[in-house]
C-alpha cells in the first residue's frame, strides 16, 4: 500500500503479511507512517494505491473487515459525558453483543484493569491512564480476531502497564493476531514474533526480535534499541541526512 498526502509520501509501497495468530511489532521514528498504515488497515483511510486483506477479506469490504478487527488508536474515542461503564455498554450495543454476555465481559475487564471503583464516574473526570484502559476494553469487547494497537501502554503507570501486557499475553496465547505499534521497545521485545521497522514510509528491516538484535553490531549485549538506531541510521546515511548536524 502507498499513501500520499499531496506531494508527501507517508507510506511507500508497504508490503507485509502477518500469519494468523502472530504478533507483529511495528516500529519506526516519529512521522515514519505507522499511524497512517494502521488507519488504512482499519479502513479509516483509503490507500492512494494498493490494497490489503484482513482474514482474507479485502479492506474494501468494510462491513465484514470491521467485524474481525479491533483498533485502539493513540487517543481512544470516548464520550466525555458517559461513565466508563456506560461507554462500554454502548460499545457492546454497537457490536450487537447480547446484554448478559456484554455485562459479564465488561465487569471482568473492569475488575482486571482495576477500574471497577471508578466505573460510574463520568469519563470527563478520568486520567489519561484510565481513558487508555477504557479504550482497550472497548477494543476487546467483541473479541476481535485481529487487533491493531497504537501505543497500548502509553500513559500507564508501571503496574497498569504490566496488567495491560498480561491481558495482551493472554490474547496472543488465544491466537489473536496483533499488530502493535509502540516506541517502547521492551514491549515489542516481549510480545512480538516479528518486528518491522518503518522509516519514511518504507519497511527498512523485518525479522524476529532476535534477528534484529543480531543485526546490531555494537557491543556484546545487543539490544533492540541498538538495532533500531542502526537500521534507521543506515537509511538516514543513505539519504545523505547524516551530514545534517544539529546546531
Ligand atoms: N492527514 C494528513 N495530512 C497530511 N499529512 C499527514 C496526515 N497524516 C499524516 N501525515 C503525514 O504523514 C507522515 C506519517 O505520519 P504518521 O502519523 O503516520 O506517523 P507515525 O509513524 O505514526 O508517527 P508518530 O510515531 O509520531 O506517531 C508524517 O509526515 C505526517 O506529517
Amino acid at each position: 500500500m502507498t499513501k500520499r498526502f499531496g506531494d508527501h509520501v507517508a507510506v511507500d509501497h508497504l508490503n507485509l503479511a502477518i500469519p494468523r495468530g502472530h504478533t507483529y511489532g511495528f516500529l519506526g521514528p516519529n512521522g515514519a507512517g505507522k499511524t497512517t498504515t494502521m488507519r488504512m488497515l482499519t479502513t479509516l483511510m483509503p490507500p492512494t494505491e494498493g490494497t490489503a486483506a484482513i482474514m482474507g477479506t479485502p479492506l474494501t469490504d468494510r462491513e465484514v473487515v470491521t467485524r474481525h478487527l479491533g483498533y485502539l488508536p493513540e487517543e481512544p474515542p470516548l464520550y466525555e459525558e458517559l461513565t466508563g461503564r456506560e461507554q462500554l455498554s454502548y460499545v457492546a450495543f454497537l457490536h450487537d453483543i447480547p446484554d448478559d454476555t456484554a455485562s459479564d465481559r465488561i465487569e471482568e475487564f473492569l475488575a482486571r484493569l482495576d477500574l471497577t471503583a471508578d466505573a460510574d464516574r463520568p469519563i470527563s473526570t478520568y486520567s489519561k491512564g484510565m481513558r487508555q484502559k477504557v479504550g482497550l476494553i472497548q477494543t476487546l469487547l467483541h473479541e476481535p480476531a485481529v487487533l491493531f494497537l497504537d501505543e497500548p501502554t502509553s500513559g500507564l503507570d508501571p503496574r497498569a502497564a504490566r496488567t495491560v501486557l498480561d491481558v495482551l499475553h493472554d490474547l496472543v496465547d488465544e491466537e489473536t493476531t496483533v499488530f502493535l505499534s509502540t516506541h517502547i521497545l521492551s514491549v515489542v521485545d516481549e510480545l512480538a514474533d516479528t518486528i518491522g521497522v518503518l522509516h519514511e514510509g518504507r519497511l527498512v528491516a523485518e525479522g524476529s526480535p532476535a534477528d534484529l538484535k543480531r543485526r546490531a553490531e555494537t557491543g556484546e549485549e545487543r539490544t533492540l534499541e541498538q538495532a533500531f538506531l542502526e537500521v534507521t541510521a543506515d537509511h538516514r546515511a543513505e539519504e545523505g541526512k547524516e551530514s545534517v548536524e544539529a546546531p
